[in-house]
């Protein structure tokens, strides 16, 4: 189908045009770098397109047992498993998955490490240096008493002979290469020796290098550098550097009010379909947003905050009008919900070539059938 607008709303449409321009950068920092990138499956996780991605990156890293599933199953690849804790009842199936498996604690590397080895799968351990780039106190690795990987070197150093790597991730939506490479230089001060002793060190996700004027070069460079320093295979694990602005959500205006200021009530939800925004008290993006007519867009779900922001608009919004919300991706299609039963969107993608597939459209069998 070429015409969108023939589409039912709501629905998240991603463009492989755009999704190719993030995939060209990934590629032109593998080669230059001789880095690897693993997509990180809990921001984006949509198949459809990995036939795509798959051709520009060298596989996935995962969560939990049924991502490390999917990227071995949807992707290819490399599959790398971490989770923050594995349970005794699914790591087998973790392990016959995996390429390399990246404990969270030195606690599962000593419960787990022999089945690790009886399934020949290398070994890693995350390491938590205590500096990070995150503005968010909820997705702040640093912070104060936090879970996610070991602090302590010389807890760290007794462990060396069990592992071959180390995955690190520090940096959160972090666009600044100068505070990128501040941080590296850090991480090699506290754990030089170390890094030394390990074939490969994974420097996690959270690097902005596929948006607007990153300097591409420089971050190779770097990568390189730190690869040669010390001897080892560095791998990125960049989800929303992936994905970022490669898709919209596209939703219909179906009631405007006035209650001191103009509504517009859209088909769609940010609870339920752009959660990630409600959690972090960020408002949806939306272009062009320059026009003399200013309006609240709203979801229709029952929560009284339901509100996607403010957007101004050439003209007065009408009910049947459709609006395009950017950036719709990481983090996003990976939370939607059936909260107050809104319609799930579809997903939709817009092929090389401009025409538009719908691959998958959810109904009310869906709906009745995620719970019992
Ligand atoms: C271990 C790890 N790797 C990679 C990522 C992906 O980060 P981003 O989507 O910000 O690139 C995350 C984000 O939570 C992570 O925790
Ligand atoms: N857009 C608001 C901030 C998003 C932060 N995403 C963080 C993802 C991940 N869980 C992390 O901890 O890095």
């Amino acid at each position: 189908m070429n015409d969108r607008s023939n589409l039912q709303t709501p629905y998240y449409l991603i463009d492989k045009e755009k999704l190719l321009r993030n995939m060209e950068v990934i590629a032109k920092v593998r080669e230059k770098s001789g880095a690897k990138a693993l997509l990180a499956l809990k921001c984006f996780a949509t198949w459809s397109v990995f036939d795509l991605m798959r051709q520009y990156m060298d596989g996935t890293t995962s969560s939990s047992l049924y991502e490390a599933r999917l990227g071995r199953e949807k992707f290819g690849g490399e599959t790398h498993a971490y989770s923050v804790a594995y349970a005794e009842n699914e790591i087998d199936e973790v392990l016959a998955q995996a390429d390399k498996i990246i404990f969270n604690s030195i606690g599962q590397l000593a419960r787990f490490s022999a089945r690790a080895r009886a399934h020949g799968v290398r070994q890693g351990l995350r390491v938590n240096p205590g500096v990070s780039s995150s503005g968010f106190t909820l997705a702040d690795p640093a912070r104060p008493f936090s879970r996610l990987g070991e602090w302590d070197v010389e807890k760290v150093e007794a462990v060396m002979g069990q592992i071959s790597g180390f995955m690190i991730h520090n940096n959160c939506e972090n666009a600044d290469f100068a505070l990128f490479d501040d941080m590296l230089g850090q991480i090699e001060g506290r754990y030089g020796a170390l890094l030394q002793r390990l074939d490969w060190i994974s420097l996690g996700g959270g690097i902005h290098f596929t948006g607007e004027g990153y300097p591409v070069e420089a971050f190779a460079e770097r990568l390189k550098a730190f690869a040669d320093r010390h001897g080892v295979q560095i791998y990125l694990e960049p989800g929303e550097a992936a994905i970022t602005n490669s898709t919209t959500l596209e939703v219909t205006v179906l009631d405007t009010m006035f209650n001191g200021k103009n509504l517009a009530i859209v088909d769609s939800s940010i609870e339920a379909h752009m959660l990630d925004l409600l959690i972090y008290r960020q408002n949806a993006k939306m272009k062009p947003n320059d026009g003399a007519h200013f309006y609240e867009i709203c979801g229709k779900s029952c929560l009284a905050g339901d509100i996607f922001g403010e957007f101004s608009f050439e003209n007065p919004l009408q009910v049947g009008d459709r609006l395009s919300f950017e950036d719709a991706a990481g983090y996003t299609m990976v939370k939607k919900n059936w909260f107050n039963g809104v319609k799930m969107p579809s997903i939709a993608v817009r092929q090389l070539d401009g025409t538009v597939d719908v691959v998958r459209e959810f109904g009310f069998d869906d709906f009745a059938g995620n719970l019992s």
